[in-house]
């Protein structure tokens, strides 16, 4: 093998690639992915730390049309949080089809502004074009990529932070008061951030479990945290759900999950019963995938509340990173 080429996190922020390359690229993806059906990607290995909620998660994809292979490790520590460490740290493996290794670069912003970007794509395609209120529910990596994401697509009045600890959403809101010119500000519940809220993100993780007891079916141990429920969302409304990727970690309640006024979307249906903690617990049905509804688009009453499951996906990253290769290779090629 010739020498490793390694792009770190500063390298990776150089050769990004534009908001509206990575959101075509990425909508391409999920087309690919679900309609032409031309991607090779398994449902990703996901291993726990015994005796904690940490992860070490492994997502391979091929995407041959693009001429590449690769592979993303992370591993998902939320309790870093308290160390003043990243929650989400990993690397991708990019590969050549003929089995070179190309290169490998840090995952972390790739992670956060490609999941942000997949919830832009669904809400572009399922909330109203209209949207003014956004709610974001969390106040970390994915809360600030989801306002920067989904600011770029929607002419928003107003984006109210909601965060367990206070202080994180009143921070998040002074490092982002210049981003748009929308009022951006904390709201002190659910309730209030999601009032009237066209678009709702519920982005957030949960490191010690919380029993709720109306939410315990029989027979279940228990599930980690509800953040959203039902009567927080007007109808009409569309809602992101990007935490809570493992069966035993819930962000949406059980009358949301199971309301019929609801059109479930997942990045991917094989995954979706297999790793979401809202659907396997709620015994949901998915009804739609994102690259379908990217490609056909639905048609819906307006009072029906549509909700995004946005777990990730492999190809995601691996079409990510292969972007910021090209852009690499076309440097070197011009000096
Ligand atoms: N769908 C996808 O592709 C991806 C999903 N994620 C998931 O999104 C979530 C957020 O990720 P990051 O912003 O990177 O993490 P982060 O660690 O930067 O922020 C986590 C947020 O969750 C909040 N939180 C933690 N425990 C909570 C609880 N019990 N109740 C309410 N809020 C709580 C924290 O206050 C913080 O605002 C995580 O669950 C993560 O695993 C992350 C990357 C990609
Ligand atoms: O797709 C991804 O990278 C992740 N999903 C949940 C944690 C990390």
């Amino acid at each position: 093998m010739s020498k490793l080429l390694h792009f770190c996190a500063e390298e990776v922020t150089r050769l990004f690639p534009p908001f509206l390359v990575h959101l075509e690229a990425l909508k391409e993806t999920m087309i690919e992915y679900s309609v032409k059906e031309s991607i090779v990607q398994p449902v990703r290995q996901q291993l726990t730390v015994p005796n904690t909620a940490d992860r070490f998660i492994s997502m391979p994809a091929c995407v041959p049309s693009r001429g590449v292979m690769g592979i993303k490790v992370i591993c998902a520590v939320p309790s870093n949080k308290e160390k003043c460490l990243p929650t989400h740290l990993g690397c991708i493996q990019l590969y050549g089809l003929t089995g070179e290794l190309l290169c490998q670069m840090d995952a972390e912003e790739i992670t956060a502004k490609r999941t942000a970007i997949c919830s832009a794509l669904a809400s572009k395609a399922l909330a109203n074009p209209d949207s003014k209120i956004l709610a974001v529910i969390g106040a970390g990596v994915q809360a600030e990529s989801h306002i920067q994401a989904l600011s770029q697509l929607f002419n928003f009045s107003e984006i109210r932070v909601w965060n367990r600890t206070k202080s994180r959403a009143e921070k998040l809101v002074r490092e982002l008061h210049d981003v748009g010119n929308f009022n951006l500000c904390v709201s002190d519940t659910v309730g209030s951030a999601c009032s009237d809220a066209d678009i709702v993100c519920t982005v957030t993780s949960s490191s010690e479990p919380v029993l709720f007891k109306d939410h315990v079916k029989p027979g279940q141990l228990s599930y980690r945290v509800t953040v959203l429920f039902k009567d927080h969302v007007k109808p009409g409304a569309h809602v992101n759900v990007v935490g809570a990727s493992s069966p035993t970690t819930r962000e949406v309640g059980d009358d949301l999950m199971l309301s019929d006024n609801l059109v479930i979307v997942a990045d991917c249906l094989n995954a979706i019963k297999l790793e979401s903690g809202d659907v396997i617990q709620s015994g949901a049905a998915p009804h739609h995938e994102l690259g379908h509804v990217l490609h056909f688009p639905l048609s819906r009453d307006p009072d029906q509340i549509t909700l995004f499951k946005n777990l990730g996906l492999a190809c995601q990253d691996v079409v990510t990173a292969h972007l910021i290769y090209k852009q690499y290779l076309s440097e070197s090629t011009r000096s």
